[in-house]
């Protein structure tokens, strides 16, 4: 252990039937409340059914700040391997304001999504944020580096905007080009149905901390 962000990489012992039970009961949690974010966009109700909502939100906040962590949820596993990064803030599984739901990777080691962005996403009017689409384009180059065998920090991400990204369905994917010491380079775009919006291109870096961990795992973690 030589870096402090391994102090968020934590066994927390728990048996893959508490981990499916966590994901039963928190994973619809996170979707009603991103339901929620939508809504708190959308709704036309008057001011005192504003208001009444509030209330009923107050007491579900009531109770579920009864027993609650603090701090990042960091990346946690247990000793079958199964490894949850679900704080994540582009697929974290009980992240209400992560975009993508999951990932697919095929033989040849290309990534990809598929994802339904929402109104919450909008930067310019009815298209994507030029953010969001970073968000999307870091998480998907960097997950088809470490599922190539290469996980790394993102380095460096080149972004070109090509056209405007429309607000709606949109696939997500990449792949790891080369590789260079500790460099994986990943390209990788955004397109929507009639092409490419966005083009990327990754370099991520295992600083020596992840490469002596890497080393100590039989296979690279995949989180769920
Ligand atoms: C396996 C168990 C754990 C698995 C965990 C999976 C976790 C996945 C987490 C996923 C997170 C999700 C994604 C996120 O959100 S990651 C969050 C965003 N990224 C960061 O916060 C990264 C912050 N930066 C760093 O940590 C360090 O600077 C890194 C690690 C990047 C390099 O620091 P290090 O001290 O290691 O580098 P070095 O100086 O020895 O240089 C080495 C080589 O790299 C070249 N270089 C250096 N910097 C850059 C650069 N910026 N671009 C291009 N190239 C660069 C350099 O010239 C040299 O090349 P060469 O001379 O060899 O040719």
């Amino acid at each position: 252990m030589t870096d402090s962000i391994l102090e968020l990489y934590v066994n927390d012992g728990l048996s893959d039937e508490e981990i499916d039970q966590q994901r039963a009961t928190y994973g619809p949690l996170t979707g009603d409340v991103r339901e929620l974010i939508q809504l708190a966009l959308q709704t036309r109700v008057d001011a005192d059914d504003v208001a009444r909502a509030r209330e009923h939100l107050a007491a579900a906040r009531e109770i579920l700040e009864r027993d609650r962590e603090d701090g990042p949820y960091g990346t946690r596993f247990n000793d079958s391997g199964r490894f949850r990064n679900w704080g994540n803030a582009a697929i974290g599984l009980r992240n209400a304001i992560a975009p993508i739901g999951g990932i697919h990777e095929d033989d040849d080691g290309r990534v990809w999504t598929d994802i339904h962005l929402g109104p919450v996403y909008e930067g310019p009017a009815g298209h994507v944020h030029g953010g969001v689409s970073a968000l999307l384009l870091d998480q998907i180059l960097g997950d088809a580096a470490r599922i190539s065998g290469y996980p790394g920090m993102t380095g460096t991400l080149a972004i070109r905007y090509r056209k405007r990204t429309p607000l709606g369905a949109l696939r997500v994917e990449a792949k790891l080009d080369r590789v260079e010491g500790r460099k994986a380079f990943v390209v990788g775009h955004i397109a929507d149905s009639e092409g490419i919006c966005v083009e990327a291109e990754g370099i991520f870096i295992a600083p020596v901390w992840m490469v002596q961990q890497r080393d100590s795992f039989a296979e690279i973690p995949r989180p769920e």
